[in-house]
């Protein structure tokens, strides 16, 4: 499969890195869909800047490619600051944090993307930046070793995590706005998909779009993705309009699943009814059977499943439904292809 129609994947050549920020909108008047999440940004950020204030510690946590690193950038534009940028991993001591954190002017946004992964030391250092603006920091070496407190400028910390779950208590109570960004639907991503078929200059059909949105598992970055590659063969294969033609063309060479399902996707599907007769199954022993961690299938990859209809939660663990056996083609409690 094509990387980047892998909902994980965040690797990216440099031209697909263009594109996509070409793509990114850039205000909450841009940004299509999370409408519930955008109207309460818009008011505490309305707020805020009427109160010339830094906006409250916010936090963004969802599935990849939802617009996580996207509202980010927005809530820095509308209130009219610099952002800068870093992730979890990267930071791996306080003294890089520091630098960060000393440099940033009143009401600036520092965006740490993947805040699960912070490090221990840097995440309690972390904590008094956020509560009071302050920090301490060493100066000297040696027996003149101290620390000293210094003041730090009113701040917006965002951060963004796909696996809330491995939050800290601590660390979450210091957010004072959390939004969970949900799965958009075929209607909200046409609208995407054709947007940013205006931007990069090709003619789409209404058909089209939406043939590409019902294929794109409930997310931006996927629909951006199928968008190019079916770009490239309506200017290839065709006369460069895409349209409904051409878009199915197009996904069935690039083998995108009828639901927009990945493989991931399908592997647990196919797990759950070859390996437990369809289920009850636990996540842990879900988990090890696919190879994958249960937090990351719980936050990742079963809200989708759950949302479409193909998987169902019982107390006694994951469950598919008839629509999951429809899809891989299965029988129910068949012994398909058996010897009997
Ligand atoms: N609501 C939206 N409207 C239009 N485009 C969007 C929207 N949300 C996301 N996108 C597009 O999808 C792409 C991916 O979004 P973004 O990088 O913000 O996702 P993310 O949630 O940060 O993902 P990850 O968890 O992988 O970091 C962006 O380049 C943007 O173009
Ligand atoms: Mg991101």
């Amino acid at each position: 499969m094509n990387d980047n129609l892998d909902p994980t994947n965040q690797n990216y050549s440099s031209e697909e890195l263009d594109v996509e920020k070409a793509l990114r909108p850039l205000s909450f008047e841009d940004f299509t869909g999370q409408d519930q999440v955008l109207e309460n940004l818009e008011v505490f950020v309305q707020a805020a800047n009427l109160r010339d204030e830094a906006l409250d510690h916010t936090l963004f946590h969802g599935p990849p490619g939802l617009g996580k690193t996207t509202l980010a950038h927005i809530l820095a534009n509308e209130l009219g600051v610099s952002i800068k940028v870093t992730s979890g991993p990267v930071l791996d001591k306080p003294g890089d944090l520091a630098g960060l954190l000393t440099n940033l002017d009143e009401r600036d946004v520092l965006f740490i993307d993947e805040i699960h992964r912070l490090s221990p030391i840097v995440e309690e250092y972390l904590y008094s930046a956020m509560e009071d603006y302050k920090i301490d920091i060493m100066i000297e070496s040696g027996p003149n070793a101290r620390t000293v407190q210094i003041n730090l400028n009113p701040f917006t910390l965002v951060g963004a995590t796909t696996r809330s779950g491995l939050l800290t208590a601590p660390m979450r109570a210091r957010f004072g706005i959390a939004s969970r960004l949900q799965y958009y639907s075929t209607e909200l991503l046409s609208t995407i998909v054709q947007r940013s078929a205006q931007i990069l200059n090709v003619p789409i059909s209404m058909e089209a779009a939406i043939e590409i949105a019902g294929r794109s598992r409930g997310t931006p970055r996927i629909a951006n993705a199928l968008l190019r590659r079916v770009r490239d063969f309506a200017q290839i294969k065709g006369n460069g309009t895409i349209d409904i033609e051409i878009a199915r063309f197009s996904l069935k060479a690039l083998n995108v699943d009828a639901y927009g399902l990945d493989e991931m996707d399908n592997r647990i599907l196919s797990t759950i009814i070859d390996k437990f007769k369809g289920g009850p199954v636990g996540i842990t022993t879900l988990a090890t059977a696919v190879s994958e961690s249960g937090e990351t299938i719980e936050e990742v990859y079963e809200p989708f499943l759950i949302q479409q209809g193909f998987i169902i939660r019982t107390p006694r663990g994951r469950e598919v439904t008839e629509l999951a056996y429809k899809h891989l083609g299965r029988v129910k409690g068949g012994i398909q292809g058996g010897l009997f």
